[in-house]
């Protein structure tokens, strides 16, 4: 690697107006405005290191703040020396004396802390000219440990652990590989289920969804009652019984709540029940497991690896949603991937958010050559919106990820869409109406 410094940092706010089709909505997040707090590492050698962190709308704003301040800690330094020793680099970034008191590791600061560390990884895969995926898988099982930050989960996956798995890992790989480039990895569609889409919408999307070869659909539920059940079924005579239907509530309820929905909806047969609760209550999830007798999914608003590792011990969940922005980036999601394997829990990564199917395909790639080596009961999350804004978009055919090839961790977005969806003075905005950040136009959900 020739040596290249970071010379500067930009940061954009990029909204796109993905609500006003209903896109993204669900029974909290009522008008999403898929949105990205966007960085860009510019060096001396010509290469630029691209990373962002999911948001919505007027919360980009927050991050894209945050980014500012935490870049300081990279700018003026080299990749080599970034490189070198990737868990203090980590611990660097969500480490400053005074914004840690803002989390610690989790809120803005960690989105922010994410999108940067993001970026580095980008920077890294392109000077080494791998794709992320390949960048990990040929690192040695003493070169991943030393990227992740045991202090606060030693107690359930030790660094013993982690080699030991890793070690295992090497075994067979090729072959996997051979199979990846085959088949691709597979996925699901939550294109055909968003909250704010008409029964006919759905029936129309499960349509074309089969016709595309999917086998795997997810519905948001956390309406009434009768209206989760009779969307339920229509996507259900649409795909049959055979097919898998995952269901998703966003947070709407209570623990007892969720219980007795998640009990009604058993009749949808679902293959897993999606974030019934508060995300930050592990018990709560361990009690609706129990009881409900439903397969249980979280994560994609799990703070960081502490949780993660509190929702396995407590045996909370039956499948691990990883997010490749709400953690700090590729560093703790391999702390995550390295635990589920240890918990037996398969890992299927929450995306479909602005970038979150470009970054999460390289983690469940790697998941499968390195940690966990098994495809059973794993799928990425899929949405098919707003990749045409991506230089390497995600590859997608019959329900499967294909393998991506392109150097870097492929959430660069293209000049002209940064241009066109910057928030407030890009075109999009420019010709709107919508005065996204007026605070009178904050929206509250009342349950
Ligand atoms: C606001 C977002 O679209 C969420 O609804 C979405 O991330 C969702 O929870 C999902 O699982 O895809
Ligand atoms: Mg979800």
């Amino acid at each position: 690697m020739h040596s290249t410094t970071i010379t500067q940092v930009r940061v954009i706010d990029l909204r796109f107006p993905t609500s006003r089709d209903h896109i993204g909505s669900d029974a909290v997040n009522v008008d999403p405005d898929y949105s990205a707090a966007y960085c860009i590492l510019e060096t001396d050698s010509g290469l630029e290191g691209h990373g962002l962190t999911f948001t919505l709308g007027r919360g980009t704003d927050l991050v894209v703040s945050a980014i500012q301040h935490i870049s300081t800690g990279i700018r003026g330094r080299t990749l080599e020396e970034l490189t070198r020793d990737l868990n203090a680099l980590y611990l660097n970034l969500t480490g400053d004396t005074q914004f840690r008191w803002l989390g610690p590791e989790k809120g803005v600061i960690h989105l922010a802390v994410s999108a940067v560390l993001n970026a580095v990884w980008d920077l890294y895969a392109k000077s080494e000219g791998k794709p992320v995926w390949a960048l990990l898988a040929d690192m040695t099982p003493a070169e991943i440990v030393r990227c992740i930050d045991f202090r606060y989960i030693s107690d359930a996956l030790s660094v013993e652990d982690a080699i030991e798995l890793l070690t295992r890992g090497k075994l067979g790989q090729s072959e996997r590989l051979a199979q990846l480039e085959r088949e691709g990895y597979p996925a699901y569609t939550t294109s055909v289920g968003w909250f704010g889409f008409s029964d006919d919408k759905i029936r129309t999307l499960c349509q074309q969804a089969l016709s595309e070869g999917w086998t795997h659909f997810k519905l948001k539920v956390g309406g009434a009652e009768q209206d989760d059940l009779r969307r339920g079924h229509i996507v259900r005579e649409q795909i049959g019984w055979t097919n898998k239907l995952m269901v998703d509530a966003n947070q709407r309820w209570g623990v007892e709540e969720a219980i007795r929905r998640t009990r009604l909806l058993a009749e949808l047969n679902p293959w897993w029940m999606e974030e019934p609760t508060s995300p930050d209550d592990i018990l709560g999830h361990a009690r609706i497991r129990q009881e409900s007798g439903v397969r249980i999914a979280t994560g994609e608003h799990c703070h960081n690896a502490v949780m993660f590792k509190q929702l396995l011990q407590a045996e909370a969940i039956d499948v691990c949603q990883i997010d490749s922005c709400r953690v700090a980036s590729v560093n703790e999601n391999l702390a995550i991937l390295l635990m589920a394997a240890k918990f037996g829990v398969p890992v299927c990564p929450h995306a479909g958010g602005v970038g979150l199917c470009e970054y999460v395909q390289h983690l469940s790639v790697f998941d499968f050559l390195s940690v966990s080596c098994s495809l059973e009961n794993r799928v990425i999350e899929y949405v098919d919106h707003l990749h045409e804004h991506f230089v390497a978009p995600v590859a997608i055919r019959r329900g499967h990820y294909l393998l991506p090839k392109a150097p870097g961790y492929s959430a660069q977005i293209l000049p002209a869409s940064l241009a066109e969806f910057s928030f407030p003075y890009g075109q999009t905005w420019q010709a709107s109406s919508e005065q996204n950040g007026k605070v009178d136009e904050v929206h509250i959900i009342h349950a």
